[in-house]
């Protein structure tokens, strides 16, 4: 992300919790100045203050963006701290809360709606976005720069997608590691120190993934790779298979219709 224009203007970050940070994180070591982030959060963390980040002081009128990462229950509180902002395009990463109810805040101003996820806190999360009709092009591509930073972006066609983006890839890396963990405690059950079944199953799901986004094969003909005839995998397979896509469909199924609920 060349950070040049937000470096001249400003970026701010209205609540630095666990995604704000690490989305810090990662814009500060792809080159954002520490002067020119302005973050708005009641008890910034140890981290946060040694950032050099300017925290809850005065907002410069007209920032380039201001990212919005506080909770959907706490939006009606924080938003009118960014009531001053003037021609400052709104990145919120909220679960829930609607453009709609951001325009209702913020007449006529450029919002963009997106969902990443914690694996951003490494480089490597995923984020879905989409604009309101006030956005140019130029604020989707600024949009898109700032969460490219922090991992893989893409842009959804309506807002109404974003509901099951959440409960697939933005709740999904809690659900892999409750598979990690499931796996760990599989393990220990066959015998295995802890501390080794944890460390095969972390890099066995990291291992897999990597391997899942550098193949050119899809995850069926990988699943299918593995499975020797009549083999270990197979007799895995057979207790697995006719169990989990119906578990993940409920349990993405429970998570998108949360995230409706949140519109409040
Ligand atoms: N965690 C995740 O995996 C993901 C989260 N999200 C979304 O990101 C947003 C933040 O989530 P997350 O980081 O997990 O939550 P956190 O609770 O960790 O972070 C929210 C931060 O906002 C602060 N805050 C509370 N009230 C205000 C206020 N009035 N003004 C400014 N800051 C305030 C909180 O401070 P304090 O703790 O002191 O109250 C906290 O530091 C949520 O909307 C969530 O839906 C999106 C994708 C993934
Ligand atoms: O659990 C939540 O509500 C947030 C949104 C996606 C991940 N965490």
């Amino acid at each position: 992300m060349d950070f040049t224009n937000v470096n001249a203007r400003g970026l701010v970050l209205l609540g630095c919790g666990k995604m704000g940070s690490a989305m810090l994180a990662g814009w500060l070591a792809d080159g954002l100045s520490p002067s020119a982030v302005h973050v708005i959060d009641p008890a910034p963390s140890d981290w946060l203050q040694s950032q050099g980040v300017a925290l809850n002081g005065p907002l410069p009128p007209s920032p380039a963006i201001a990212i919005i990462a506080v909770k959907p229950q706490m939006m009606g509180q924080a938003l009118p701290q960014l009531q001053s902002l003037e021609n400052t395009l709104l990145l919120s990463i909220a679960a829930g809360t609607s453009i709609a109810a951001f325009e209702q805040h913020f007449p006529g101003a450029a919002i963009v709606r997106a969902m990443p996820n914690t694996p951003a806190a490494i480089g490597q999360g995923i984020s879905a976005m989409v604009g309101n009709a006030a956005t140019t092009a130029d604020d989707l591509d600024l949009a898109e720069g700032i969460l490219r930073a922090v991992g893989e972006v893409v842009r959804l066609d309506a807002e109404d997608q974003i509901d099951a983006v959440t409960g697939l890839s933005g709740s999904g890396p809690a659900y892999v590691f409750h598979l990690i963990e499931a796996m760990a405690a599989a393990g220990v059950a066959q015998g295995l120190d802890p501390e080794l079944a944890l460390k095969l199953a972390t890099h066995t799901v990291a291992g897999a993934g990597a391997l899942a986004i550098a193949s050119d094969e899809g995850p069926a003909q990988l699943r299918i790779n593995v499975t020797s005839p009549n083999g270990t995998t197979q007799a895995g397979l057979e207790v697995l298979m006719p169990e989990l896509p119906e578990l993940i469909a409920r349990t993405v199924a429970a998570a998108t219709s949360r995230s409706k609920e949140l519109k409040g």
